[in-house]
């Protein structure tokens, strides 16, 4: 499979930035000052800091976390714990993705408001020109901060394919990371089930992927190594898979399209940034709806009109 290698760039000003947002395509940002977290952020720092505070963590046997599978299990433990059983622990592979406070409430992850012993180490740097207030009527130039998620992991944890409905920034504090995207484009390669994908192991050798997932194989793949200080970003739509090469602190930030909410196409429940956008939960809905009439007639009658379904959709594609 032949790998695309993502630009990496120094110096960024918002206007630059803006333009190769605009492009839509992931890019690495070398030098963006978030401020004291990427100097100060040591597995001991942290669990010296944040020792009362628990988390809900991934816990599994496998480095490779499988959602089909279920391969994991969720268990709360200290940060300071979990923190020392990441470096420690060598049967068991540990990973923290912040959740909000009180999801049933529509709480979204806030690095800020959640570990508030560290907050003073973390800015978003203002070349970003993300609206960080709550107010979303307030005039900014189109980027509204959704949520900040903090996330830690065990050397060789991978965290599987999937895609995220907002823009993103990911921000890598200690140990390298390898992650791999795909554009939004190829998702008929990605063999999704919801927003996932249902390769686990996308670094299998061809021969073998092409009896398991032969369309994978035609998936562009782009990939970096994300160093400590380096930030990546993730347009909104774009696969990604991460692989932690080390133990592994970093934190993310997601923003909302000022355009996307004004029209009210977000999921208001949505927490993670992964519900798909209204209209097109309308349309699956509808979809079901159409597989019902479908179902209705005998099997040769059946498989004429899906055919003229599926020639319907593909005109639509540009
Ligand atoms: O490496 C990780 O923790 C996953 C990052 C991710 O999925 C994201 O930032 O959207
Ligand atoms: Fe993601």
């Amino acid at each position: 499979m032949e790998v695309l290698q993502v630009t990496k760039y120094d110096h960024l000003d918002t206007d630059s930035f803006d333009q190769l947002v605009s492009k839509d395509v992931p890019f690495v940002i070398r030098d963006a000052d978030f401020g004291g977290c990427l100097n100060r952020w040591s597995a001991d720092y942290l669990m010296d800091r944040l020792k009362d505070i628990s988390v809900s963590v991934h816990v599994s046997n496998e480095p490779k976390l499988d959602f089909v599978n279920k391969n994991f299990s969720y268990k709360t433990m200290a940060l300071n714990e979990m923190i020392d059983k990441c470096l420690n622990d060598r049967q068991n592979y540990y990973y923290l993705r912040s959740v909000g406070s009180d999801r049933r409430a529509r709480d979204v992850a806030d690095i800020r408001t959640q570990f508030p012993s560290i907050s003073e180490d973390i800015t978003i740097p203002s070349f970003l020109a993300i609206n960080e207030t709550k107010d979303e009527t307030q005039d900014s130039d189109g980027k509204q901060l959704f949520s900040s998620v903090f996330r830690i992991s065990s050397q060789d944890l991978v965290l599987w394919t999937h895609y995220d409905i907002v823009d993103n920034i990911l921000v890598q504090i200690r140990g390298t990371k390898r992650v791999v995207l795909f554009p939004p484009n190829d998702s008929l390669f990605l063999y999704l089930e919801s927003d996932k994908s249902r390769v686990i192991d996308i670094d299998e050798p061809d021969d073998q992927m092409k009896e398991k997932f032969p369309l994978f194989l035609n998936a562009r793949r782009y990939e970096c190594l994300l160093e400590a200080g380096e930030s990546l970003f993730i347009p909104s739509l774009w696969f990604h898979n991460t692989k932690a090469l080390e133990f592994s602190i970093g934190m993310n930030f997601f923003w909302k399209d000022k355009q996307l909410s004004q029209q009210n196409l977000y999921n208001k429940s949505d927490v993670y940034g992964n519900k798909d956008l209204n209209p097109a939960i309308d349309a699956f809905t509808n979809l079901d709806k159409a597989m019902k009439h479908i179902d209705k007639m005998p099997q040769k009658f059946r498989q004429f009109y899906l055919r003229i379904l599926i020639n319907k959709l593909q005109k639509k594609l540009t």
